[in-house]
C-alpha cells in the first residue's frame, strides 16, 4: 500500500471518528464527506435503494448503443461501463470481466440501484452528478466502506439542445489499476454520448428550437416552449418568476399544447400575479410538435385597481410631444431611450393609436433634435411598392439621423423578402454608426406571419407599449395634456371636472390615445371655454360601468378583443379559438361593452 494511500485511510477514519477533514484530502472530497455525513449514509454499507420498472426512454436507448459500440475498444480491460440518468439511477452496466462484475454486484452497482450521493456517499457517480463536473474518486476517497476497493470516474452528459444533465458516464475499476486516463476516457465517451444525441435531435426539436430563440429574441417577458421531450425558458423566466410561479406556469401550458391554431390563456399564479400567455404551434408539416408560449406579466400592483407599487416606481421622464406617468409608460420610455444610446435597432408594439410612433419621434426630439428625422409608412408601400422600396434603401445610406418604418405588419407581401434582404445587409453597417437609429412600429392585432418571422428578426429587441385602458393613470394625465396641445388660444384651454376625468379614465379607448384626443376635438367643437362636465361627454363615454374591471376581467376583455380583430370580427370563431361557447362570448361582448367595429 502506497504512503499516499495509508495517509487518506488515515484521513477517512479520522473524519468518520471525528467529522473533521484533515490532511492531504482533496477539497471535493472533503465537501462531499460531509454532505454524505449530512444525507445520514452509513460509511460501514452500501444500501442503494431501488427503482423498479424504469422505463427506458428514446435517449437511454441511443445511450445504450453508445455503450456497446465502445466496449469493443475496452476489449478485456477489467473496467467497467456504467451509465446513471440525471438521479444517479443506474440504467446501463456493460462489464467483460467476471470477477469485476461479481464484486458490482455485491455493492449492487447494477441497473436499478441510485447512486446519487444522498444514497451511498461519495462516489464518481452521484459526486460528478452533484457537482456537474468530471470527477475520479479513488479508494478510500470513497465514503463507504464497501466502495473502497474501486476507483471509479463519471464524466457528466448534457443535453446539446436544452442543456439538461442527461445522465453521467462512469468507468469504474478496482482500486489498484487505475491511472489518470480513466477520467479522460470517460469524458471522451460522454461526448461521445452527446455527439449521438445532437446528430440524432430530431427536426421537430430543431424546429422548436428555432421558433424558440425567434420569440426570445423580441422577448420583453418571459418565454417558455414546449415539446415531447423539452421544457425551456428563457432567463426572464427565472427571473420574474418564483418556483412556485413557474410551476403553475407550465401546468397552464399543457392546456394548449397540440393545439393547431394560437390561442391565449391566462394563469392565476400562487403570487397573486396573472400572467396573460400567448400560445403559437410549433409545426412541422401539418403535425404539431409543440408550442412556444410568449407572458406577459401583470404584477398586482401594476394593475387596474391594484394598489400602486410605490417603491419601485421608475423615475418620469417628460419627452416632447408625449405625457404620461405611470409605471409601464415610463418604463417603455426607458427601455427606448436605452435602444437610442446603444443605437440599436428597436421595434415598438403596441395597439392602433396607443403612440408608438409619438414615442419615437419623442426620443428622437429629446436626444438629437437637430438630426434628420424620416418617416415612412409601409401603409402607403401597396399604391407604388417600387417607390416605397426605393425610399428605403435611400433612407438606409443615410450616416446618421432617425428612420421610422411605421405600420410593418402592413408591408405588401411582395415587398417582405427584398426588405429583408435589405435590412439584413444595412443592419451591420449602421451599428457601427452612430447617431444612426433605425425604429419600427407595428400592431399585434395585424399579425403578418411574413414580417413576423422575416422582417422582425432583422431588429434587435421589442418594446410594448401597453394599451391606454391599463394605465388609467396616464389617462388622467393625457387628458389635460391634450387639452392643452389642442387649445387654440394657449393659456385659456379648457378644464375638466373630476366627475368628468373619472369616467373618462373608466373607458375602455380601444383605439387608444388617438380615441381619446378625437372624443376631446369632439367636445371642443361645441364647448370652447369653461370646465367639461359629466353632462358634456359624448353618450358612449357614458355606457361604462362605475366599477373597475378586476386584473382577471381587464385581461379577457382584452383576449376576446384580440380574438374578435385576428378573426375579423367574426364572433363564432373568435369564441372557438378562445375555447368558450358562442353563448358566452355573446354575453361577455355585451358584458364588456366590446365594440367590435374598427
Ligand atoms: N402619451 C401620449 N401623450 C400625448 N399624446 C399622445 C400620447 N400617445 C399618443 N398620443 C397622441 O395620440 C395620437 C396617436 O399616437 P401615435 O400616432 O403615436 O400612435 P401609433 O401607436 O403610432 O398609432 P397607429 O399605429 O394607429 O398609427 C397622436 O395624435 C399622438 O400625438
Amino acid at each position: 500500500m502506497g504512503h499516499r494511500t495509508q495517509e487518506l485511510e488515515l484521513a477517512r477514519d479520522h473524519f468518520i471518528t471525528s467529522g473533521v477533514v484533515a490532511g492531504t484530502v482533496r477539497e471535493v472530497v472533503g465537501q462531499s464527506w460531509q454532505r454524505s455525513t449530512q444525507a445520514g449514509v452509513n460509511p460501514e454499507l452500501v444500501e442503494p435503494s431501488y427503482a423498479a420498472g424504469l422505463g427506458e426512454s428514446e435517449t437511454h436507448l441511443l445511450v445504450g448503443q453508445v455503450l456497446a459500440s465502445v466496449a469493443d475498444q475496452l476489449g478485456d480491460e477489467p473496467v467497467s461501463m456504467i451509465f446513471a440518468d440525471q438521479f444517479g439511477r443506474v440504467i446501463h452496466r456493460l462489464c467483460t470481466d467476471p470477477a469485476l462484475g461479481k464484486r458490482l454486484e455485491k455493492v449492487s452497482l447494477a441497473p436499478g440501484f441510485t447512486y446519487a450521493e444522498e444514497s451511498v456517499g461519495t462516489n464518481g457517480i452521484g459526486t460528478a452528478l452533484l457537482t456537474r463536473t468530471p470527477t475520479l474518486i479513488v479508494g478510500s476517497e470513497h465514503f463507504t466502506e464497501p466502495l473502497m476497493m474501486f476507483a471509479c470516474a463519471g464524466a457528466p452528459s448534457h443535453h446539446p439542445i436544452s442543456g439538461a444533465l442527461v445522465g453521467v458516464l462512469d468507468l469504474t475499476c478496482a482500486a489498484g489499476v487505475s491511472n489518470g486516463l480513466l477520467l479522460t476516457y470517460a469524458r471522451s465517451i460522454a461526448e461521445r454520448i452527446e455527439a449521438e444525441i445532437l446528430a440524432k435531435v430530431s427536426v421537430s426539436e430543431m424546429t422548436l428550437l428555432r421558433d424558440y430563440l425567434a420569440a426570445c429574441r423580441h422577448a420583453t417577458g418571459p418565454v417558455l416552449a414546449l415539446g415531447a421531450e423539452v421544457v425551456m425558458m428563457n432567463r426572464l423566466t427565472q427571473q420574474r418568476l418564483d418556483a412556485a410561479d413557474r410551476t403553475a406556469l407550465v401546468a397552464r401550458t399543457g392546456d394548449a399544447i397540440g393545439e393547431h391554431s394560437p390561442l391565449t390563456l391566462v394563469a392565476d399564479l400562487p403570487s397573486g400575479t396573472v400572467a396573460r400567455l400567448d400560445y403559437r404551434p410549433s409545426s412541422v408539416g401539418a403535425r404539431v410538435v409543440g408550442g412556444v408560449f410568449r407572458v406577459q406579466l401583470h404584477e398586482p400592483s401594476t394593475m387596474v385597481g391594484g394598489k400602486a407599487a410605490a417603491a419601485s416606481r421608475p423615475v418620469p421622464v417628460n419627452l416632447p410631444g408625449v405625457a404620461g406617468t405611470s409605471p409601464e409608460w415610463v418604463r417603455a420610455i426607458m427601455q427606448v431611450l436605452e435602444s437610442h444610446r446603444t443605437n440599436t435597432w428597436v421595434v415598438i408594439e403596441g395597439e392602433p393609436g396607443v403612440g408608438t410612433f409619438s414615442l419615437a419621434r419623442g426620443v428622437h426630439l429629446a436626444q438629437t433634435p437637430g438630426r434628420h428625422f424620416r418617416v415612412l409608412d409601409a401603409a402607403a408601400a401597396a399604391a407604388d411598392p417600387e417607390g416605397w422600396f426605393d425610399a428605403l434603401a435611400e433612407e438606409l445610406d443615410a450616416e446618421e439621423g432617425t428612420l421610422v418604418i411605421r405600420h410593418l405588419d402592413l408591408l405588401p407581401a411582395q415587398l417582405v423578402e427584398p426588405v429583408s434582404t435589405l435590412l439584413v445587409q444595412e443592419s451591420g453597417r449602421s451599428h457601427s454608426a452612430p447617431g444612426r437609429w433605425v425604429v419600427a412600429t407595428r400592431t399585434p392585432s395585424v399579425r403578418n406571419e411574413a414580417v413576423e418571422t422575416q422582417i422582425v428578426p432583422c431588429f434587435d429587441r421589442t418594446v410594448v407599449l401597453e394599451p391606454l385602458r391599463h394605465r388609467p393613470e396616464d389617462i388622467r394625465v393625457v387628458i389635460p395634456y391634450l387639452l392643452r396641445s389642442l387649445s387654440a388660444s394657449p393659456g385659456r384651454e379648457l378644464q375638466i371636472s373630476s366627475a368628468a376625468l373619472n369616467q373618462l379614465a373608466r373607458h375602455p379607448w380601444p383605439r387608444n390615445v388617438a380615441q381619446l384626443r378625437d372624443t376631446l376635438r369632439k367636445i371642443m367643437a361645441t364647448k370652447r371655454s369653461g370646465t367639461i362636465e359629466l353632462a358634456d361627454l359624448p353618450p358612449e363615454c357614458m355606457a361604462v360601468g362605475r366599477r373597475s374591471l378586476t386584473p382577471l376581467e381587464a385581461l379577457e376583455r382584452d383576449a376576446i378583443t384580440r380574438a374578435l380583430d385576428d378573426h375579423g370580427g367574426n364572433k363564432a370563431l373568435a369564441a372557438r379559438h378562445l375555447g368558450m361557447s358562442r353563448a358566452t362570448i355573446y354575453r361577455k361582448i355585451r358584458g364588456y361593452m366590446i365594440d367590435s367595429r374598427p
